[in-house]
């Protein structure tokens, strides 16, 4: 994985455990995601929503290859993510993994995305999201690389 994927979040994230659990997989990465944090919105929850939508919309690069990331989407098993990457990868376009604020992703985002990743069918906190996709990642990398951090046995 030669270019580095992009992070683009909703939220900042200032310390903590969830900004420790990010840091140790995101420093692991070869490379490290690029990440942007967005702030977040205020107004109702449609309001936040389209704000933040907007904003992240407005964030991507051209020919952008959108990963967004979202509990009603495909919920492949690690290996599956791993050939996803490569499949992405192999377009040549810039990737580009989006994660939500508290309120979740605008209907436009979804729209936008060309493909929805959900990590299960569990509600997780978005900013521990960004620790658990860092980590999925670099497992990735290692199905990719056959590093032995990814053991497959299951009974
Ligand atoms: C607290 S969740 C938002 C919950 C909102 N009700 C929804 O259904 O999207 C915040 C963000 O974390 C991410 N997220 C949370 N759980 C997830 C999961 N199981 N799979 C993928 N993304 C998840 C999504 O990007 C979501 O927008």
């Amino acid at each position: 994985m030669s270019r580095a994927a992009r992070l683009i979040a909703i939220g900042r994230l200032k310390g903590g455990p969830e900004a420790a659990l990010f840091e140790q997989h995101n420093a692991r990465l070869r490379p490290p995601f690029a990440v942007t944090e967005l702030p977040e919105a205020r107004g109702s929850p449609a309001e936040i929503r389209r704000r933040e939508g907007a904003a992240l919309l407005a964030t991507l690069p051209e020919a952008a290859l959108v990963v967004a990331l979202d509990l009603g989407g495909e919920a492949p098993t690690s290996e599956a993510l791993a050939a996803l990457a490569a499949r992405w990868e192999g377009t040549g376009k810039p990737l580009c993994f989006l994660i939500g604020g508290a309120e979740g992703l605008d209907p436009a985002v979804l729209s936008r995305a060309d493909h929805r990743l959900s990590l299960g069918p569990l509600t997780w906190p978005h900013f521990l999201v960004r620790g658990l996709l860092a980590e999925q990642w670099y497992r990735v990398q290692a199905i990719r690389s056959g590093h032995p951090y990814h053991r497959p046995w299951r009974p």
